[in-house]
């Protein structure tokens, strides 16, 4: 089967500074990546680009077996990737609202809608909070909202952030359960991490960048 997603010589200099200098990434479907590296390393930056946040300065990619330019950043790509900011942005409405929000924007109809952020506030464990204001919610509730409103858009990829960081105890438990649930909807999940639980999760498959390349490990034998 085609990747979802593969990109060939990608790189991206900040100032003087070759940051990124990667030959090969392929990101098969179904599949969960941790990219760790230390800080500074580019994992930000590699995550933005395939997101359409950042540029690069050159790039071969292809988009479910299609060669896609990222300068426009494709329609194609915009409608399925999705990412999830490490301190994720949020109006002060409802939590509800805010779930809802992207499919407003795409003029999804209102009573899909409402089917949709139900489904996806189940997903993610926060029925108790659909009417608070997403100001006060804990880190651990922030960050579980900010994935059901990635995944209310049926994303084929989820580019994540640093999901777990400042996370303890259950609340990072909480978190770090939905992603294989998202794999296991037929979704692709990279997250950028340094959390030692999420890179030790069954069946994921490390990429790990150095000096701006990157290094794909063995994928993580199931438990
Ligand atoms: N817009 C920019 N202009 C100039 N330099 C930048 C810009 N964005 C990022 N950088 C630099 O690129 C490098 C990589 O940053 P990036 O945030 O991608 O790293 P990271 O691996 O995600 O780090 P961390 O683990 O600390 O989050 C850093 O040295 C950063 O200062």
């Amino acid at each position: 089967m085609d990747a979802l997603l593969s990109i060939r010589k990608l790189q991206k200099k900040f100032d003087q500074r070759q940051l990124l200098n990667i030959e090969n990434l392929s990101i098969a479907v179904a599949q969960a990546y941790v990219l760790t590296g230390s800080n500074g390393s580019g994992k930000s930056t590699l995550m933005r680009i395939l997101a359409g946040l950042e540029s690069a300065d050159t790039a071969e990619v292809k988009f479910l077996g299609e060669a896609v330019s990222l300068s426009p950043y494709p329609r194609v790509m915009r409608d399925a990737i999705v990412y999830v900011h490490q301190h994720p942005v949020m109006f002060s409405t409802s939590v509800a609202d805010n779930i809802a929000y992207g499919l407003t924007v795409r003029g999804v109809p209102k009573n899909i809608i409402a089917e949709k952020v139900e489904e996806a506030i189940a997903w993610a464990g926060i029925a108790h909070l659909r009417k608070s204001i997403p100001t006060y919610l804990s880190g651990g509730e922030k960050q579980r909202v900010a994935l059901a409103r990635a995944r209310v858009l049926e994303p084929k990829l989820l580019l994540l952030d640093e999901p777990t960081a400042n996370l303890d105890g259950a609340a990072r438990e909480q978190v770090i359960a939905l992603i294989p649930t998202l794999v296991g909807e037929g979704r692709s999940v990279i997250m950028a991490c340094h959390d030692r639980d999420l890179i030790a999760l069954p069946g994921v498959q490390r990429l790990k960048l150095r000096d701006g390349t990157l290094e794909v490990k063995e994928i993580n034998l199931p438990h």
